[in-house]
């Protein structure tokens, strides 16, 4: 069963400009891909009507085979706790350090004190952080802070992750680094989305690409038909 669906989606903005024109496609259980396009193309807002920030004006989101439509305000913080989301510039708190960061959403949760500090221990050393755990973002490096948003996103087991540009202010080296770790986290169950316009990037991950353009699904490529520049 897909873990997501898009069936006929359309947005249109006040103002009338459509950002994403009849777009279909889904996304199965543990599986990882990438919505590439020009700046513009309509993917932060693929992203935004996943996690209910913006609603289709035509067509259905469907998570976990329930129409978002269906939430109503009051369910949106519930339906954003499936998710797991990792941002371009990691929006760390800056006053906590790395582990209260990534026990944040369990203490949203209402998790035990010694559950939350077992899962964020082994998050942490999942992710090369395990030595970092007492230290303040500011004390991180640049790919560092991301690992750690990473890891704040991933430590609820969230049954989706979405990331929008989340290599932007990395150097390529960091940015293969971090791709890596998305490609890992499928074999933990998480289906993993992943927009970027970085397209020797996305080529070299070998995964399933949807392409937009102006808004359309130009193309959903599978990761046998990608080619090397
Ligand atoms: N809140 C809004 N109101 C009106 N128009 C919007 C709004 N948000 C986005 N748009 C327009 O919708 C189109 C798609 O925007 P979107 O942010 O989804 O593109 P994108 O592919 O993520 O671009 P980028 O790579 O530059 O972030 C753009 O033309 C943008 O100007």
């Amino acid at each position: 069963m897909p873990v997501l669906r898009f069936d006929t989606v359309s947005k249109t903005y006040p103002g009338g400009h459509t950002a994403l024109a009849e777009v279909s496609f889904a996304v199965d259980a543990g599986e990882m891909l990438f919505v590439t396009g020009h700046s513009g193309a309509g993917k932060s807002t693929l992203l935004k009507l996943i996690q209910l920030v913006e609603r289709p004006s035509r067509g259905a989101v469907l998570f976990d085979d329930r129409n978002l439509l269906k939430v109503r305000s009051g369910g949106i913080a519930g339906h954003r706790r499936q998710l797991g989301v990792v941002y371009q510039n990691h929006q760390l708190l800056m006053d906590r350090s790395v582990a209260d960061n990534v026990a944040l959403p369990l203490v949203l949760r209402g998790m035990k004190r010694v559950e939350i500090n077992k899962r964020v221990r082994s998050i942490l050393d999942k992710l090369g952080l395990a030595a970092r755990e007492r230290a303040l973002p500011s004390q991180l490096s640049a790919g560092e802070q991301q690992r750690v948003g990473i890891a704040r996103a991933v430590v609820a087991e969230p049954a989706l992750l979405i990331a929008d540009e989340p290599t932007g202010n990395l150097d390529p080296g960091l940015s293969a680094e971090i791709m890596g770790l998305f490609a890992s986290l499928p074999e933990r169950g998480t289906s993993v989305l992943v927009a970027s316009h970085d397209l020797r990037l996305v080529k070299h991950m070998r995964k399933r690409v949807l392409v937009l353009d102006k808004g359309r699904l130009q193309d959903d490529i599978a990761p046998e038909d990608l080619v090397d520049e």
